[in-house]
């Protein structure tokens, strides 16, 4: 979520998404982005009229009463001063505000509500505005039903903008109880009133508001985050300080086994030699006995990337296990595992059920992780092939095969383009290819291998609609079809993340 936020304030002409209405029904509206690939322009206006939008009609400081007409992909509600934008936190289509603007760019501008005069029929009652405010939970104001219909919506309008319309996409698959869920926290430390905090930082800054509940969260990652802040203060360890890249604690981070129960804390420190790090791993034992991993984390540059390169395991093993469809999983550190165990398991049996397999089939799974979808389908399947980029997570990958006994897989360290292209060389013919990439979605590279493979399906799980459609406009000039509707399925509920599952046939 932060990355589309701070695409957005650093670029504001190559934002990606599109702003719906959810009035009545959810529908585009006039004002819309460009799908993360192209420009950003208000659709309909001449050069001449773009001239005449070069001035913004409102200045920073003023305050205005204003009625919402959209809603953006961030979740921000979206107002019109003639065709300007302003994008209001904590808005929703129908509800009409009283707003102060904080920023009037030449474009569009942002502004916060200082007092909303009615309701929307969507709006979620009992929020805190702190997980708006850190973007914990961007979407926490809006009904859940809403916001499955927001993503499903988005889906259909990047389809509509790609001239695809003809294609289907299903109703949103949620969850019964849309909080708690993640089984992984990355929270920052930092010293606040001259104290150590965990919290979360406020959006587009590094300013850390100090929070115990973190609401998407499993509550027993709360508790151990809450223990683990303690223990540090006990022991009067110096959070990071980013201005003057001082201090020793940057980051927590909590992973817990959906099922197992095992609990893997992370201490990511800025400096190799954490004082008293023996009397801190033993308090961190004793006061969370489901601890079964305690690392170091070493991350000496002056970054935000959260996680360096070097670990030092201070007490138990260094992955912990959980189960996925009743498949055990080792996790180590920098392994990436999906974080809502409840949606991923129902993700991986939609994406089974699409793959058909009879029990003959070759099998790619590109950007397999710790090889979960690989293992999931290796039952089903004749042989299964995996390819990722994080050599520790091909290393669980292969443990976990080992671990649950099975023998029909192979995995293989490197980029998917790099491997698609080897296997291509060596004449391996799949039956089914299935891609489950980052935000970036596939590289031309993968796709123009994928197609001199020629697998008779390929399922793609995305978590990024835009580079989705993107990459399905490719493959249907490339001979293959989409027969099935597109299937979203909600692994970030309260946020504006949007996964599905794509299946194409050649034609
Ligand atoms: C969305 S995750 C999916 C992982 C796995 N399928 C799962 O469900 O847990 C994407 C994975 O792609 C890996 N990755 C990123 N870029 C890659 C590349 N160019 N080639 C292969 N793997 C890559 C990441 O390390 C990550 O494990």
């Amino acid at each position: 979520m932060f990355n589309i936020a701070l695409l957005f304030l650093r670029c504001p002409q190559s934002a990606a998404g599109a702003n719906f209405q959810i009035v009545q029904s959810l529908r585009m509206s006039t004002w819309q982005f460009g799908v993360g690939i192209g420009g950003c322009k208000l659709l309909g206006t001449s050069n001449t009229k773009e001239k005449e939008m070069n001035k913004a009609p409102v200045t920073k400081n003023q305050e205005l009463e204003l009625t919402i007409t959209d809603l953006s992909y961030e979740g921000k509600g979206v107002a019109k001063i003639e065709r300007y934008p302003l994008f209001i936190a904590n808005a929703l289509p129908g509800e009409t505000v009283v707003a102060h603007v904080m920023k009037a760019g030449k474009n569009f501008g942002f502004a916060k509500v200082i007092k909303r005069l009615n309701d929307s029929p969507q709006r979620a009652t009992a929020i805190e505005d702190k997980y708006m405010q850190t973007g914990i939970a961007p979407l926490e104001h809006l009904k859940y039903a809403a916001q499955l219909e927001f993503k499903r919506t988005q889906i259909v309008e990047l389809l509509k903008k790609a001239h695809l319309e003809q294609l289907q996409v299903a109703p949103t698959v949620g969850m019964t109880t849309p909080t708690h869920y993640r089984n992984k926290a990355q929270i920052p430390v930092r010293m606040v009133r001259g104290q150590l905090e965990t919290g979360f930082f406020h959006q587009n800054s590094h300013r850390l508001i100090p929070m115990e509940n973190f609401l998407i969260q499993d509550p027993r990652i709360d508790e151990v985050v809450k223990k683990v802040r303690d223990i540090m203060r006990k022991y009067q360890v110096i959070a990071y300080n980013e201005d003057g890249h001082s201090g020793i604690l940057r980051h927590l981070i909590v992973r817990r086994g959906h099922y197992s129960h095992e609990v893997m804390v992370i201490l990511v420190t800025r400096t190799k030699r954490m004082p008293q790090s023996e009397q801190i791993t033993q308090a961190i034992l004793q006061e969370c006995p489901d601890v079964v991993s305690v690392i170091q984390n070493i991350n000496q540059e002056k970054t935000n990337v959260i996680l360096g390169s070097k670990d030092r395991l201070l007490a138990g093993k260094a992955q912990i296990t959980d189960t996925l469809n009743g498949i055990s999983f080792a996790i180590s550190a920098h392994s990436f595992y999906q974080v809502n165990s409840v949606q991923t398991e129902r993700l991986y049996q939609e994406v089974a059920q699409r793959a058909e397999l009879t029990g003959n089939e070759t099998v790619i799974d590109a950007y397999c992780g710790i090889g979960t979808i690989s293992l999931n389908l290796a039952a089903k399947a004749k042989q299964v092939y995996g390819v990722e980029i994080v050599p520790e997570a091909i290393a669980d990958a292969r443990k976990n095969a080992e671990m649950n006994k099975i023998a029909n897989t192979t995995f293989e360290v490197g980029t998917a383009s790099e491997w698609m292209t080897k296997w291509s060389q060596a004449g391996l013919k799949p039956d089914v290819v299935v891609f489950d990439p980052p935000r970036k979605g596939l590289d031309n590279e993968v796709i123009q291998s994928t197609v001199t493979l020629a697998p008779r399906k390929i399922v793609y799980v995305s978590c990024n609609p835009a580079t989705l459609v993107r990459d399905l406009q490719i493959f249907i000039q490339q001979g293959y079809e989409i027969k099935q509707p597109i299937l979203p399925v909600d692994q970030f509920p309260q946020t504006v993340h949007v996964e599905s599952v794509t299946v194409l046939e050649r034609a």
